[in-house]
């Protein structure tokens, strides 16, 4: 709804009232159509200012409203109706002014901000674009170059910046309802023909032509497929070169396209998946809200190695004083000199000085004796982690947080080394983890809720989506990647080539194929847990292990020495180690056929589809096993860990919302086709809680929870 008051005898105040960020729902819609009429309507006034309640001017238009039908006034009449008014119309911008709260403002005569304000048009993100106007005010207002990087990319700006854009017409660090008025009481009776931006011509650009097909190139090579960010250039187009009215009626059109699309769909789903993860529980009951987070003032990370400088850095980039600690004198002094880099690097680009003296440096772990909370970063081995947490147990104060990085090992096996196994959960970050995202939080038997409180709340801290997940090998993301590559090894014993399986993985949105991954983040991981584990033997080339099948592939590259782009072979050939370019490589084809040949495999044709299929399905298939044990509370859990940890195209919404896309029913079909025609792989065979939603009729990805916990309760 909205409030209106008169304030300073002539100044129509309306008030946007829709906790928490004071949507524009249907009631926000009727109230401001209402209040705007009564304002125009009041002899006394003179002008009018719009706000927001709680310090939010509109986070947009009422996201939960698309998946209804639409009721109440719709958007742009109603902001054409107050671009029409007679009296000046002054937007009072304090916290957000995003999408549709943002051409609400651009429909008033004049936008004051708070210096803390934050705009924008982030619709590209949620799929759409601003198709209340926005598309076709914004070039106006700003011109056809910035209007275009803020539609395509989304990205907020500050009210600094929005003041040099020309978005803004004044800044102030007082009360931004204040400072609105008084602007207000200085333009009543102004004339307002110069200040309805829909009747701007578009500033000219020379060869417009030349900077939209740049503009195109470059937003269709990082849309990965996404269809949003190219509409909107289209939109934009259609301002430089249409009048406004046509421009809308193609604004229109084109968000008509993108607003019934699966795109669209999946975007919103994550948005709300995103936010959804932050309400953690755990199978115990315990949950985000009723668990306390113990204070967290320093911290210590042990181990820098890639893993554990990255997490140092993003710490201290967080604000927090880190110990950290490195047994080895010269990794310890590299990691000095790399960590300081990072930081100055890190501090340029974000405008603020690096904070090099948050984090200190030690060979000596009694130096961790009154952190809250240590990190421990070193070697993914289980033995010498053992030994890691056995001291730290010893050294650290009681109470202290003790969380390991590791990346799929027993978390609960580590607790047990500790004399507070309540106080150990698993931190596991993704490299580079100054730079990505997602964190997995997990939890073992032994977790207390404060624990994993605590280490979601600094996840928080350090800007990570975490997400908690339970504790088992790999937890979520590891366990189904496993499988991922494990199938795209069988699709090259089967006739396949790592440009090929790699083009269909790229082609479906991954911003990599599985074997650029690979080569990448190194072959010798993989093959140093699988020898650990005794799967892989030097020397041998069996392809049925343990009982089911197995590719002995990657082991036998690293035999020859080929890790991937450190050793500038693997996969594919560099031109020199270290080199980040992949060249398909011929010595790689001819020794796949030897190794066809010498196991009786031949080679056939393969499509993509079938590569999607083989290497998507069996992970989603793993989700729903995750979901069945419990290891992952919903579906977004796994969604979320997939889009922000493993490159998950975000315009098809992770891999349990694609299989809903693709139809429950479909999956379960081509699972137990591939499952008939590879008996000896187990992981193929569908797992139940598909079974049991093909049976009751593939409800959509919002309801699943509910069918997994009747499936728990029935246990
Ligand atoms: C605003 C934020 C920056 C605040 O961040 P903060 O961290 O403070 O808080 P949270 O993110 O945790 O959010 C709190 C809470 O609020 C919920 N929420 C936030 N924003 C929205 C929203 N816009 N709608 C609904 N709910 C929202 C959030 O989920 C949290 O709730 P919870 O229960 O989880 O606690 C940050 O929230 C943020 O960034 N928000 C999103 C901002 C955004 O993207 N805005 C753009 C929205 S889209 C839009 O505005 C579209 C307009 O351009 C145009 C609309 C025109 C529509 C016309 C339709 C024509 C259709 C034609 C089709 C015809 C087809 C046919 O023929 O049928």
């Amino acid at each position: 709804m909205a409030q209106y008051s008169r304030i300073s005898g002539s100044v129509g105040l309306i008030t946007l009232k829709n906790p928490p960020v004071n949507a524009l729902s249907a009631a926000v819609r009727q109230g401001i159509v209402d209040t705007v009429e009564k304002a125009l309507c009041d002899p006394q006034v003179k002008s009018v200012v719009i706000c927001g309640q709680d310090g939010v001017f509109c986070g947009g238009a009422d996201v939960k409203e698309f998946e209804k039908s639409m009721s109440g006034p719709p958007l742009i009449p109603m902001i054409h109706s107050i671009e029409c008014a007679t009296k000046p119309m002054v937007a009072a911008i304090e916290g957000s002014a995003l999408g549709g709260g943002l051409e609400l403002a651009l429909g008033c005569h004049y936008r004051i901000a708070h210096s803390k304000a934050r705009l924008g048009l982030p619709e590209v993100t949620l799929g759409l674009l601003p198709a209340a106007g926005g598309s076709q005010r914004l070039p106006r207002l700003i011109g056809v170059p910035a209007a275009l990087d803020l539609i395509t990319t989304g990205r907020h700006v500050t009210a600094a910046e929005a003041l040099q854009l020309g978005i803004v017409d004044q800044v102030t660090d007082h009360k931004t309802v204040d400072a609105a008025v008084k602007f207000a009481l200085s333009v009543a009776g102004k004339p307002l023909d110069a200040r309805r931006i829909s009747t701007y011509p578009c500033p000219v650009v020379t060869d417009l032509d030349a900077l939209f097909e740049d503009v195109m190139q470059k937003v269709r090579q990082s849309a990965r497929g996404a269809i949003a960010p190219i509409a909107c250039v289209q939109a934009v187009r259609a301002a430089a070169t249409l009048p406004y009215t046509r421009g809308m009626e193609r604004e229109k059109e084109l968000m008509a396209t993108l607003f019934t699309s699966g795109q669209a769909r999946a975007l919103q789903y994550n948005f709300f998946a995103q936010r959804a993860v932050g309400k953690w529980r755990m199978p115990s009951g315990a949950r985000w809200d009723t668990s306390t987070p113990r204070p967290v003032h320093k911290v210590a990370v042990i181990g820098l190695g890639t893993m554990g400088r990255g997490i140092a850095v993003a710490l201290a980039q967080a604000g927090l004083p880190v110990v950290t600690v490195e047994a080895q004198e010269k990794q310890l002094m590299e990691a000095k000199r790399v960590m300081s880099d990072m930081l100055k690097r890190g501090a340029k680009r974000r405008g603020v000085a690096p904070p090099l003296d948050k984090i200190s440096y030690s060979s000596n772990i009694q130096d961790l004796a009154d952190v809250d909370l240590v990190i421990e970063a070193v070697f993914e081995d289980m033995d010498l982690k053992k030994k890691v947490f056995l001291q730290l147990s010893a050294v650290c104060k009681p109470g202290t947080l003790l969380c390991t990085n590791t990346s799929g090992l027993d978390v609960d096996q580590l607790a047990s080394q500790t004399r507070n196994p309540e106080l150990v959960v698993g931190m596991h970050f993704f490299a580079p983890a100054h730079v990505m995202k997602l964190l997995e939080v997990v939890y073992g038997p032994r977790s207390s809720p404060q624990a994993v409180a605590t280490a979601m709340q600094l996840g928080k801290k350090m800007g990570k989506i975490s997400v908690a997940v339970g504790n088992c090998r790999g937890f979520v993301g590891n366990r189904m990647l496993k499988l991922y590559t494990e199938q795209a090894s069988f699709l090259l014993e089967e006739g396949a080539t790592p440009d090929l399986v790699d083009r269909a993985i790229e082609e479906f949105g991954f911003p990599m194929g599985v074997f650029r991954m690979s080569d990448l983040s190194g072959l010798d991981i993989g093959w140093r847990v699988r020898k650990e584990m005794k799967l892989a033997v030097p020397g041998q080339s069996a392809r049925i292990r343990e009982g089911r099948r197995y590719s002995p592939l990657g082991d036998l590259l690293c035999e020859q020495g080929r890790f991937g782009q450190k050793t500038g072979r693997g996969w594919y050939r560099y031109n020199k180690p270290g080199d980040r370019v992949a060249h398909s490589d011929p010595w790689l084809h001819h020794f796949l056929e030897e190794y066809r040949a010498q196991h009786g495999l031949v080679a056939r044709r393969i499509d993509q589809q079938e590569i999607l299929e083989r290497c998507l399905y069996p992970m989603i298939n793993e989700g729903f096993r995750i979901l069945q044990d419990g290891i992952a509370a919903g579906p977004e859990d796994i969604d979320v860990i997939y889009v922000f940890g493993y490159g998950w195209p975000r315009h098809c919404g992770g891999p349990m919302f694609y299989a809903s896309m693709v139809g429950l029913e479909k999956v379960l079909e081509r699972l137990e086709h591939y499952y008939q025609a590879h008996p000896d792989v187990p992981y193929l065979q569908p797992c139940s809680l598909l079974r049991r939603l093909v049976a009751i009729g593939s409800p959509p990805v919002q309801k699943w929870r509910e069918v997994i916990k009747n499936l728990h309760s029935q246990l």
